[in-house]
């Protein structure tokens, strides 16, 4: 809260804030001055049978209302020379950071659209502050100085109850504080759930997760009810500090009217002491609660997560290369479908250098879709980690260690070409579509037809996922079975083409993927063995076998194409 308030206070420049305390005076004329009014008002004019006199006393009240009220207006006016400065420099700021943090020099749009909107929530309740805690400290000073004026026993009554209840607000302050940071940030998740949902409406309902979707946001939910519930305790408390500073003076004044006649004070004075906590402490008290223990809060709230967001930070950037490389690292990974089930993998093994093409075979149902389905983050191994440049696969990628996982059934969902085909990459060119499909060798057709994937060949579908996979920014592309339904030409060529562009893992469905690859997993159900063709052929029956049936299957493809 400190760095906040102090950002806040050097952030107000001498003249706006000369300007806004010299146009407060006026304002403070009518808290200062009522009691007194009342007082005279009382004691003059009614009570002295000089009702003239006494009405005399009252219009001098509304008098000075109307300068107050000139020096409001003009308060309001010089408001904005001290808030668009603020916020202009905050949106320097974030801008700056959004650059300098963003991934290859690009800023985060999403991010930065988060953190515009909270400056702008910053900039109106820094105004709303201002003239909260202006205003309070106003009438505060006009108060003492009217009450003290009247008679300094009246000021000695009224204001210590009301200090008390002041600074029980402030010491509850702290505790609110700490329960709104805990509901922006409760908010915060809720919208990032939120946005990673409607933004994948079309396949949670194109593959039926509705369960997962709401799973996803059901605990962002109940936390920022939870903490909405604890804030609405803190503001229980306020209301009950805001009795104490409110009501408390006047219960004491009244308390003590008979000892303060008997010590000869007047009934008017008594009547202007009144005054000025009806009509000055309360109402400012109250103002200064409900502004400060609300926009006040979300102000220095707001404000931390922007100055935390935009400062630079020191995570790598897209570019620079993560702790552990690219590499794709499985350690010791064992994996059960289920707590009772025999373990699918077990101890596994194996690091993908980047830029390395490896292939995945092994007989059927023996776990290459388990295999690729932890190593791309979609399973949690039970033992060991899978981490892709020393990140868990499980968390959410950087984009520099972003993969895409084409399974066997490609997904093309209805809308145009274009609208597929740059699914992961929103930003391709007409002349990065031209140039994916002739790396995939994938005579596509118009970009902007239509597309109606009832109607189109498996073959056609998986050409289009694989030209999507191609354009999307990730540098690792693990196949599983993703060409199982192009002929053997065009398989090469799709495999080619990803095994130039990055990291490249395919499930081979035929062993000539197996032949192209720099290296060959074999799965054979109790251990796994990896290492390139000539080794495996020396070394493992299995991929003799499998190389065998393929052979015999298929002689007139066994030679690597
Ligand atoms: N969701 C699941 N729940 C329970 N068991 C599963 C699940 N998915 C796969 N299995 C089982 O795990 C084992 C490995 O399956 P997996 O699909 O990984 O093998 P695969 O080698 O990819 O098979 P294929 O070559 O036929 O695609 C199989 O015995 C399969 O029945």
């Amino acid at each position: 809260m400190k760095r906040e308030l102090r950002y806040a206070l050097r952030s107000l420049s001498p003249r706006p804030t000369a300007a806004l305390m010299a146009w407060s005076l006026p304002e403070a004329l009518p808290a200062a001055l009522s009691g007194v009014a009342v007082a005279n008002a009382v004691d003059r004019g009614f009570l002295a049978g000089r009702p003239g006199v006494g009405l005399l006393w009252l219009a001098s009240l509304v008098v000075v209302s109307l300068v107050g009220a000139v020096g409001t207006r003009m308060v309001f006016r010089r408001l904005g020379d001290l808030a668009e400065p603020f916020r202009d420099h905050l949106v320097r700021r974030v801008v700056g950071g959004a650059l300098r943090n963003g991934a290859d020099g690009r800023p985060d749009h999403g991010a930065l659209a988060r953190l515009t909107r909270q400056v702008e929530i910053v900039r109106d309740t820094y105004a709303g502050l201002v003239i909260v805690v202006r205003g309070f400290l106003v009438t505060v000073v006009g108060v003492v100085v009217g009450s003290l004026s009247i008679a300094p026993v009246i000021a000695l009554l009224i204001l210590p109850p009301f200090l008390l209840g002041l600074l029980a607000f402030l010491a509850v302050l702290g505790v609110a504080a700490a329960r709104q940071r805990v509901s922006v940030l409760a908010d915060e998740r809720l919208s990032d759930a939120a946005d990673r949902v409607f933004s994948g409406v079309r396949d949670i309902s194109a593959c039926g997760t509705q369960d997962t979707a709401a799973a996803l946001v059901a605990t962002p939910v109940a936390e920022q009810a939870a903490a909405e519930r604890a804030l609405a305790r803190v503001a229980a408390l306020r209301t009950a500090c805001f009795a104490v500073g409110g009501w408390l003076p006047l219960l004491v004044l009244l308390f003590a009217g008979s000892w303060l006649v008997g010590n000869g004070l007047t009934a008017g004075a008594i009547m202007g002491g009144a005054t000025y906590v009806l009509f000055g402490l309360q109402p400012a008290l109250q103002n200064f609660v409900a502004g400060v223990g609300g926009s006040g809060l979300r102000f220095v709230i707001t404000l931390g997560r922007v100055l935390d967001a935009s400062a630079v930070t020191t995570e790598p950037r897209s570019g620079d290369l993560p702790p552990d490389g690219h590499a794709v690292r499985l350690a010791d990974v064992t994996f059960a479908y289920g707590p009772h089930a025999e373990p699918v993998v077990e101890h596994l093994d194996l690091t993908v250098a980047h830029g390395e093409h490896l292939a995945v075979v092994g007989p059927s149902g023996i776990g290459k879709s388990t295999m690729v389905s932890l190593l791309c983050g979609l399973l949690r191994p039970d033992r060991g980690s899978v981490t892709l440049g020393g990140v868990p696969a499980t968390d959410l990628p950087r984009p520099e260690l972003a993969r895409v996982l084409i399974p066997q059934e490609a997904y093309v969902f209805t809308g145009t070409l274009r609208e597929n085909l740059t699914y992961l990459n929103p930003e391709a060119t007409t002349a990065d579509l031209d140039a994916a499909a002739a790396a995939i060798g994938a005579d596509l057709g118009d970009y902007d037809t239509e597309l109606a994937p009832e109607t189109m060949s498996a073959g056609q579908r998986q050409l289009v996922a694989l030209v999507r996979a191609y354009l999307s920014p990730a540098p690792l592309v693990v196949l599983d079975e993703a060409t199982c339904h192009l002929d053997p030409a065009a398989e090469r060529r799709a495999e080619d083409a990803f095994a130039a562009r990055g990291t490249l893992i395919v499930i081979a469905h035929r062993m000539s993927s197996a032949l192209r690859a720099d290296r060959v997993l074999v799965l054979d159900g109790v251990g796994a063995v990896v290492g390139d063709h000539t080794t495996l052929l020396r070394t493992s029956p299995l991929y003799r076998d499998l190389l065998g049936h393929w052979e015999v299957a298929a002689p007139t493809a066994s030679q690597p194409a």
